[in-house]
């Protein structure tokens, strides 16, 4: 299976690193999101993204330019019909996503390969909607999406092994990572991280440390990059409270249950880093 041209729906955080990555390995994008302000700003990130690396010389001008043109972008779902594989990176939330795959699986052609980035939602369920399910396959990657070398393959019930070895060789080309499992609620990452982050959210709730203790602790004694309630942030909190529902309801276990803290925060339009506040105040940065 010979995949070269790569539909990407959705230009925020996560849609924007993965046709960034595709572009930069030499296949050709075609981004898509609901309106043209929003690719508009995913291609100005890429740009930005890109630039990292001509200022510190790893990349030349004229390759970023040539990356940034293998990135087209479109408002509409049927323009990805020609695609090869089609990712999907759009806001996690279910009737979205289905109503995304409902339209892809009536546009796109017999052989096209769907593949979901969501964090949490069944990848065999997803598949179940369309008439393609051996197609359907999860590609979940890791934010900032051009810096992490993980890809999270999550095959569905139905998904074939043509599709799965596909999609492990296409990400080798990537130069990054797969590593498959098999769908289960929140995977392998989200149900071993969220459990840590939710954990550091009920440590700040009962007043066992501050945030900058909390984060420093985990930072210098674990060796996290980061701390876990400035991963949080940098997540979305909205994201991290959706894929703990998502354990507690799928895995029907109360020990999954989201921190009163995180659900208030999320009450309060508190999303971290894309808001502008959450565990940290990001205006003051
Ligand atoms: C929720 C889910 O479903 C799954 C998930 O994604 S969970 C989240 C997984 N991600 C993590 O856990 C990230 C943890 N954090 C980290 O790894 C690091 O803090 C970080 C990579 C984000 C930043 O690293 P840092 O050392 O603090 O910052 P910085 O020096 O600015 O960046 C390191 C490198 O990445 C590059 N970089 C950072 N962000 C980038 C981006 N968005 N695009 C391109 N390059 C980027 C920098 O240019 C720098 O490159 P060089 O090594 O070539 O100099
Ligand atoms: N954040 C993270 O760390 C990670 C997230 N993920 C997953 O990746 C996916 C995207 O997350 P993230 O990038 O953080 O979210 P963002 O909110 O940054 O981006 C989602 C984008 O999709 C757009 N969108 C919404 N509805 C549609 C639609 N019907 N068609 C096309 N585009 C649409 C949104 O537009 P608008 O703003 O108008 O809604 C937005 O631009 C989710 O499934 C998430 O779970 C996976 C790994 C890590």
């Amino acid at each position: 299976m010979s995949i070269q041209t790569i539909g990407v729906i959705g230009a925020g955080q996560m849609g924007n690193g993965i046709a960034h990555v595709f572009a930069q390995a030499g296949f050709q994008v075609l981004m898509q999101d609901i309106s043209e302000a929003f690719t508009q700003k995913g291609l100005a990130t890429i740009d930005k993204n890109l630039q990292r690396g001509v200022d510190k010389g790893k990349m030349s001008a004229e390759e970023k330019t040539a990356v940034l043109g293998r990135v087209k972008l479109t408002t509409r779902l049927e323009d990805l019909a020609d695609c090869d594989l089609v990712i999907e990176a759009a806001t996690e939330k279910w009737e979205v996503k289905k109503l995304i795959f409902e339209t892809l699986d009536a546009a796109c052609k017999p052989g096209t390969i769907l593949a979901s980035n969501t964090s949490s939602i069944s990848i065999t369920k997803l598949a179940a909607v369309t008439k393609r399910p051996e197609a359907f396959i999860g590609m979940h990657f890791m934010n900032p999406v051009p810096v992490m070398q993980l890809i999270e393959v999550i095959r569905g019930l139905a998904t074939s092994e043509a599709t799965f070895e596909a999609v492990m060789e296409l990400s080798r080309k990537l130069g990054k990572t797969p590593i498959p499992c098999n769908d289960f609620p929140g995977f392998v990452s989200n149900r071993v991280l969220m459990p840590m982050i939710n954990e550091a959210i009920y440590a700040l709730y009962e007043g066992v440390a501050s945030v900058e203790s909390i984060d420093g602790i985990m930072k210098l004694g674990m060796n996290h990059p980061m701390g876990p309630l400035a991963l949080a942030d940098f997540i979305g909190l909205d994201s991290c409270l959706f894929i703990l529902n998502v354990l507690r309801e799928g895995l029907g276990d109360p020990k999954y249950r989201p921190c009163p803290l995180l659900i208030k925060y999320v009450d309060a339009g508190w999303l971290g880093k894309k808001s502008g506040r959450g565990f940290y105040d990001y205006a003051k940065a």
